[in-house]
């Protein structure tokens, strides 16, 4: 067993399979030479369905573009002379099937690589990807086809957001990962798709066995590799429980978010595609409270156009069918790099030129996408809310670019939004201090908790080695919440939390004392938190926050808010 830090609770047992580490061939000789010919034929086949499953996906799902990058792919994959080239391999050099198709490959990269052609030049990446997928398949005990009909669990040093949203891994139940933060962007995607994850498993690589099984329990952080019966049924027990508690939560179905006293706190969604709003209706969520419109451009190779954006952010209002959704504009950097945006190397890319940042530097890619918002909001309740905010002067500017792309719009006839509702991401210590300052510039205030606490702490929030001060029950940051929350409820404004925090059932009773006006939570969250929340009061939940904001350490925080929810949870 191999102990790390759960970060996205539930339990799963899976095959393992192996994302980021670049797999090398086994340099072993060919001991039969006819089983290493059968390897080659096997694993081109499943590469090859699999690629023009990927096209097809690809072509309903995303973007003629996406399609022909595969497509690309196909056609290098389905040389004669390359798989010709893997045999000789075999047959003469006596090499076994992964090696023999490894130098297959390398023959070519180097060829590519030397001609003057741009295009062939950029084919090696392909070529290295092909390369990757062929291994993948190799080391496949089965030939069982494809690999997206079989449930897998995600292993990795570091599992990055497009290697999740990859539909080629297959259908992804767990994430166990070697490195890895609390609240990086892969996690959070795991949250919002109900997928356990563990973080920071040291020793994880050296034990896990492709193809093997694997459970990820994302309530303790344990991960066990290779289970036993007896592992198995305990296995089976938690999944039980969680499928019971799974029910009396849908018992919630159809009810208010209210609490005991009749207080409301609308619990909305968290999400980053089109695909995501199935959810939030599944859930029976009352819209969308943070829309991640980076998703929107990562894994790919060049930024979607107005029309790609303005499709994507209409089909999601569409498919809220007018319940609320609140865009934030491209928020990339630091964890999400995007390699055709040339972010640079920056020392410290968390304090760097990312989000509103980068956006108010490179204004034609910004005012493409206001303009998409504008669009898609024209008839249907769509706000915008900008991130990483952190003087006036940077909000003030925003809402200029944000009308000049309005103006554009009306000039060419567009239908667009007038009036769009414009708020902000509170993440940064300066925008916190100025509350006051920035209620009366901004129509409503979302914390983003994960930023914040990372910078309240000076504590790098992918960084499991500091994770112990990036939790968000220190003293200090309750306070600054709380001063905020008061700042913004004095001016009028909603205050709402989108960031993890929103979704800790243990910090419920706060928010719910402080006033939050919306909390913004994965969809699987939703309705286990408004079980809870039908069980409080919020003249009880004042007095708990009273005393939280007297405390010192993040574990008398902790300590008071367990004894609250046991309390609370005898009591029904
Ligand atoms: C919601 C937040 O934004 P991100 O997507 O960066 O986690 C946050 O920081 O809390």
């Amino acid at each position: 067993m191999v102990k790390g830090k759960g970060v996205s609770r539930g339990i799963a047992l899976a095959e393992q399979f192996l994302v980021d580490a670049e797999l090398t061939p086994r340099y072993e000789e060919a001991h039969d030479k006819s089983a290493e010919v059968e390897t080659l034929r096997v694993s081109r086949e499943m590469a090859t369905q699999e690629l023009e499953c990927t096209i097809r996906e690809a072509a309903s799902e995303f973007g003629q573009k996406e399609q022909e990058v595969f497509e690309a792919q196909l056609l290098l994959l389905d040389s004669d002379d390359l798989w010709k080239q893997a045999r000789k391999n075999v047959e003469e050099n006596n090499q076994s099937a992964e090696l023999a198709f490894h130098e297959a490959i390398e023959e070519r990269i180097v060829m590519f690589s030397q001609l003057g052609s741009e295009y062939l030049r950029e084919r090696v990446l392909d070529l290295r990807d092909i390369r990757q997928r062929v291994l993948r398949c190799m080391r496949r005990k089965d030939s069982g086809g494809d690999v997206r009909e079989r449930s897998i669990i995600l292993v990795g040093r570091e599992i990055v957001p497009s290697q999740l949203m990859d539909r080629r891994n297959g259908k992804v139940c767990g994430l166990a990962m070697e490195a890895g933060g609390v609240t990086s962007h892969t996690v959070l995607l795991a949250n919002m798709m109900g997928i356990p994850c563990v973080v920071g498993a040291k020793g994880l690589l050296s034990q896990c066995a492709a193809g093997e099984d694997m459970i990820v329990n994302g309530f303790t952080g344990e991960i066990t590799v290779s289970p036993s019966e007896e592992e198995r049924q305990r296995y089976q027990e938690i999944h039980d429980r969680m499928v019971r508690e799974a029910e009396l939560d849908r018992n919630f179905m159809g009810k208010p978010d209210r609490a005991a006293d009749g207080t409301e706190i609308p619990l909305w969604c968290n999400i980053a595609a089109v695909r995501d709003v199935k959810q939030v209706l599944e859930q029976d969520s009352g819209g969308v409270g943070l829309m991640r419109s980076e998703f929107l451009f990562l894994g790919r190779q060049q930024a979607p156009d107005e029309e790609e954006q303005y499709n994507a952010y209409r089909q999601m209002a569409d498919g809220l069918e007018g319940r609320p959704l609140i865009i934030r504009t491209l928020d990339i950097g630091a964890d999400k790099q995007v390699s055709y945006l040339q972010l640079g190397d920056e020392e410290n890319p968390a304090l760097g030129c990312r989000a509103i940042r980068y956006c108010l530097r490179h204004k034609e890619l910004f005012l493409t996408q206001l303009r998409a918002i504008l669009r898609a909001g024209a008839d249907r309740d769509v706000r915008i809310m900008f991130p990483m905010i952190a003087s006036l002067t940077e909000l003030r500017e925003a809402k200029a670019l944000l009308a000049e792309a309005r103006d554009q719009l009306n000039q060419q006839g567009i239908p667009c939004r007038q009036d769009m509702p414009t708020g902000i991401m509170i993440e940064v210590p300066s925008a916190a201090l100025m509350a006051e300052d920035f209620a009366a510039e901004a129509d409503f205030f979302s914390l983003g908790t994960n930023d914040l606490t990372q910078y309240v702490y000076s504590a790098d929030r992918t960084n499991p080695t500091v994770s112990d001060l990036n939790q968000p029950y220190g003293p200090a940051l309750l306070r600054l919440v709380a001063h905020i929350a008061e700042k913004g409820n004095a001016a009028g404004i909603t205050v709402a939390i989108c960031g993890q925090a929103g979704q800790d059932p243990l910090l419920l009773p706060l928010w719910l004392a402080m006033g939050i006006g919306e909390l913004s939570v994965s969809p699987t969250s939703v309705l286990g938190l408004r079980r809870r929340l039908s069980g409080m009061t919020k003249a009880d939940c004042c007095a708990l926050l009273e005393r939280v904001l007297r405390m010192q350490t993040a574990q008398e925080v902790v300590d008071a808010l367990r004894e609250f929810q046991t309390r609370t949870e005898e009591s029904r």
